[in-house]
């Protein structure tokens, strides 16, 4: 496969994400982060929401990463002329393709729409700025009118066209047929942008590079515009171990990224969220528990170290005897058969109980307590 470019947008459509609002320093720590792992490109932020935001805009850029920087920009003159204020050499220029969005923002009115595309990157291109195109609404489109829209985009001038699956209404499928389409067609690259509407994010992004996208948006931890962005975690590990695409990124800094983000957005990830959940590599189960205490490979597609994680064996109302044993000889402690089934009864009735797995302390005590009672 060719090479393909992640343009993370964690501090742009992530930033999006109802109620989250990142300062100046977690801005930087972010982009750091990602050019540090080896991402390639940020989308750093929209330079035309003002002062604050330019402000932490020139910060980023005067860290001198090596990834790329991308600002983004509505066909307005004046965004364009704000990202040029932030020293930006790349600008990302959004135009709606749909009929829906096409009425509601230009009053139907496509010509006039495409002149300000138009004006847009001529002027981007005078001042010697490289230009990506961004198709909004891209997914529900029709589809010459799409095509045209990209066509025009390279013909005067823009270096990229990004597909936008912007309410997430794809399947994997659809999306195959559209970007392939574009893709044939144009001879600049695609990108491909999706949401999460569906839970079809990460899926889709994939289903766009399988089709020819060059280029994918990401956000850390999914954090995005309603139900979120495809998440780079995922993306990037899915491409590394579904289709043997190695990003060459830092994987095993994974964890820490989406543990910086959660904490700049106050936006907790899910225990069972897929490479950064806390249950990502722990095994309650005493069928998973005993499979893993044998080959790891048995219940994991890839080791936690991968990402970050330690492999954790939780003993809770499924665990067996294997684990649990496992458990209490590495505090040197050896049940016979009975005595371990009589602590796993226990157990799953106090899990009940607390609603939760127990903590070592609390099965250490349970055994003590156990052996107590039957002495006396
Ligand atoms: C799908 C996406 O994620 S698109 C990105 C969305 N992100 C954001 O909106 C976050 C940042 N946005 C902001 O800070 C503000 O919305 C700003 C600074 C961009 C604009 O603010 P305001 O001037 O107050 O306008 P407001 O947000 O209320 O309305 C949007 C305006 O942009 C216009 N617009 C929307 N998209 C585009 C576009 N791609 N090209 C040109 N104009 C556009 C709308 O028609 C509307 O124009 P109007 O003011 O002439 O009616
Ligand atoms: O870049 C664009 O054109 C719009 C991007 C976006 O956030 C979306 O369409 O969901």
């Amino acid at each position: 496969m060719y090479q393909i470019m992640i343009n993370d947008t964690t501090l742009r459509d992530g930033e999006q994400a109802a109620g989250v609002a990142f300062n100046l320093e977690e801005k930087v720590a972010i982009a750091q982060f990602l050019d540090t792992i080896g991402v390639h490109e940020l989308e750093v932020g929209i330079p035309a929401m003002g002062e604050e935001e330019i402000r932490a805009i020139v910060a980023i850029r005067n860290l001198d990463l090596q990834a790329k920087l991308l600002g983004w920009n509505r066909a307005v003159l004046s965004d364009i002329k704000a990202s040029i204020a932030c020293g930006l050499q790349r600008v990302h220029i959004a135009i709606p393709v749909s009929g829906v969005q096409i009425a509601a923002k230009f009053h139907g009115q496509w010509r006039v729409s495409l002149q300000r595309l138009k004006d847009c990157i001529s002027f981007a291109l005078d001042e010697g700025l490289w230009v990506s195109v961004g198709g909004e609404d891209s997914s529900r489109a029709d589809e010459n009118f799409l095509q045209d829209v990209a066509l025009l985009s390279q013909e005067w001038g823009a270096s990229r066209f990004r597909f936008c699956d912007t309410v997430g209404v794809l399947d994997p499928f659809s999306t195959h047929i559209k970007v392939q389409r574009l893709v044939s067609t144009l001879s600049i690259p695609i990108e491909i942008h999706t949401h999460n509407d569906f839970g079809l994010a990460t899926a889709n992004a994939l289903a766009g590079i399988k089709a020819g996208a060059m280029s994918v948006n990401t956000t850390v931890n999914g954090l995005g515009e309603r139900a979120g962005n495809a998440a780079l975690e995922e993306v990037i590990m899915a491409l590394k171990c579904i289709y043997g695409v190695d990003l060459e990124i830092k994987t095993q800094h994974l964890l820490k990224l989406s543990q910086l983000v959660a904490r700049a957005s106050g936006a907790n990830v899910q225990p069972w969220k897929a490479i950064v959940g806390e249950n990502t590599f722990a095994h309650e189960s005493g069928i998973h528990a005993h499979g893993v205490l044998q080959n790891p490979i048995t219940y994991e597609p890839f080791s936690p170290e991968d990402v970050g994680w330690e492999r954790r064996l939780v003993i809770g109302k499924h665990s067996g005897r294997h684990s649990l044993s496992n458990l209490l000889e590495q505090h040197g402690i050896f049940l016979d058969s009975q005595e371990t089934q009589a602590i796993l009864d226990i157990v799953r009735q106090q899990s009940i109980l607390k609603k939760r797995s127990l903590t070592t302390e609390e099965l250490l005590n349970l055994v003590s307590e156990k052996r107590y009672s039957h002495a006396t």
